[in-house]
């Protein structure tokens, strides 16, 4: 593996404006996924490094946070997009170090979309307009918005600043504090992150970090604490579950990104080149660990051989291996258990009676770190799990079909609703089908286009609510109606 200059961190809480260990000096190792090696430990926070920063988070509502006007919040979190696009290549190495990702793939979307995250809402503050009602001449009234409070984000590990950002953004913009819980596996940029926002002005105890797992540990706690007011959490299905179960008791709001299985509908009208040239990223970037990745591709029968041909002989072509290697197309896996559950799922297909067309196995040279092939299975059912379960991994399916209402009924029959991508020139039938497809976000004839500020969010068990422009701030703002009699 290339050596890079940058260097690994140790990660520390960062509480009330300043990096702390955990109390009992708790730490966890956190490993270089690409290498098995150790890059650093962790401090391990549960409840009570929860409960200091919970506490500094809300008392911190009160002050010089408070007191700041839309100028100058609007100036700080420009001054944090700025000093993540300043710290560019460091967050892009340490991303890449904890992910596995290539580091032409953080330096190119990961970090700079965690910095557009900022200078979009930052902007998008000043377009925020409150309604008011005329009650013919008997009363006026009129909404303002204030922050819902204290809010807790836990996110996952395959784009850690990218989601991280995409919540404390908004977060801050509506004027709340924030507990950030970071998956435990990729802890370095929301540590660096943390010391960006001191160092843009944010005052201490607006931005609090607490490291740790998420049952029994910093995750849980966050979700439990009663001066919590809101979770967004972006993550498994499963998790979601458990969280929702744990804010209840004290009727925490909350903003849900959760898992998908999301098709791929390529009709034999649309052009193969530009498919297959946008499939094989929503089938392999970030090594399929992507939530809207294509991972069940359904191929109108008149194209499928060729669809196959084209998909399989550009699939070999893809380069796996060191992260830090311009010609590295496809990383390593986050971690060993992850690495265990999807080549778990290869042996399933085969099972199910699919045929592994390429990939499917650890490349040859590569003993250390968590590198799979990218693999692509056909003859393969709607019923088999392997079509119907999340494996999030470079593992896509192929599936021919005849006609519009047979695919439609196929990708429909999920209990996911996150994304899907509709390729087609029949602009009546673009419209047609992506109207019927259940599911949040439809690209066609693109993939991971994003506007931010549209809603972004799954339906069905792939998501609660909407983020994006105005519908994150309807998240992380609450209304009052006030009604004065004429
Ligand atoms: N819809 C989206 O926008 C989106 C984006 C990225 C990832 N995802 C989903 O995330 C999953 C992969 O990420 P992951 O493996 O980190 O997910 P995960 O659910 O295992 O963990 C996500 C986060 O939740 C925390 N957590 C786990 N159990 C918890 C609990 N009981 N209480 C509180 N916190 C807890 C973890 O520590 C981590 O920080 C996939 O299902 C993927 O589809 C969805
Ligand atoms: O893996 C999931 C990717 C989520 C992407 C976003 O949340 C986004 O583009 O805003």
């Amino acid at each position: 593996m290339q050596q890079t200059k940058v260097k690994p961190i140790d990660c520390l809480h960062f509480i009330d404006g300043k990096f702390v260990p955990s109390l009992d000096g708790k730490t966890f190792d956190n490993i270089n996924p690409a290498t098995e090696e150790k890059l650093g430990t962790v401090a391990e926070g549960g409840a009570a490094e929860i409960d200091l920063a919970v506490q500094a988070a809300k008392k911190a509502l009160n002050g010089p946070w408070k007191k700041m006007t839309a100028n100058e919040r609007i100036a700080v979190l420009r001054k944090v997009g700025d000093l993540i696009l300043e710290r560019k290549e460091e967050l892009s190495v340490l991303e890449s170090l904890d992910t596995g990702k290539p580091t032409w793939l953080s330096g190119s979307i990961d970090i700079p979309r965690a910095a557009y995250n900022f200078h979009f809402f930052s902007d998008y503050i000043r377009t925020i307009t409150n309604e008011a009602t005329q009650m013919d001449d008997v009363a006026l009234n009129y909404a303002i918005r204030r922050p819902v409070g204290v809010i807790g984000l836990i996110n996952p590990w395959n784009l850690p600043l990218l989601l991280m950002t995409w919540k404390l953004a908004p977060a801050l913009a509506a004027g709340n504090t924030v507990v950030m819980k970071p998956a435990e596996l990729t802890p370095m940029t929301a540590t660096v992150l943390a010391e960006i926002c001191r160092d843009a002005g944010v005052p201490d105890g607006v931005v609090n970090l607490v490291h740790g797992f998420g049952p029994n540990s910093a995750g849980a706690a966050l979700t439990e604490h009663p001066d919590v007011n809101a979770i967004s959490f972006t993550g498994e299905t499963t998790t979601g579950k458990i969280i929702m179960a744990s804010a209840a008791k004290t009727l925490k709001r909350l903003s849900y990104e959760l898992g998908g299985k999301n098709p791929n509908v390529i009709f034999a009208d649309s052009n193969l080149d530009e498919v297959i040239e946008t499939t094989m990223k929503s089938s392999f970037i970030n090594q399929g660990e992507v939530c809207l990745c294509g991972s069940r591709i359904y191929v109108e029968r008149p194209a499928y051989e060729a669809f196959l041909e084209k998909f399989v002989a550009k699939t070999k072509e893809l380069v796996v291996g060191d992260p830090f290697d311009a010609k590295t197309k496809v990383g390593a896996l986050i971690s060993d258990e992850h690495y265990e559950r999807v080549t778990g799922y290869i042996k399933l297909a085969v099972e199910e009676g699919g045929t592994i067309l390429t990939g499917g196995k650890r490349p040859e040279g590569l003993e250390k770190g968590y590198f799979l092939e990218p693999t692509i299975i056909t003859g393969l059912t709607r019923d088999c799990r392997v079509v119907k379960e999340e494996i999030f991994g470079p593992v896509v399916t192929v599936i021919p079909f005849d006609t519009e209402e047979e695919v439609l009924e196929q990708i429909n029959d999920t209990h996911y609703g996150l994304s899907a991508s509709v390729w087609t020139n029949d602009l009546r039938r673009a419209h047609r089908v992506a109207g019927q497809i259940e599911a949040g976000i439809v690209w066609v004839n693109t993939w991971f286009l994003r506007d931010l500020r549209t809603p972004f969010g799954g339906m069905k068990q792939s998501g609660i609510g909407r983020e994006g422009g105005l519908h994150s701030f309807e998240f992380y703002s609450e209304l009052t109606n006030i009604c004065i009699k004429l």
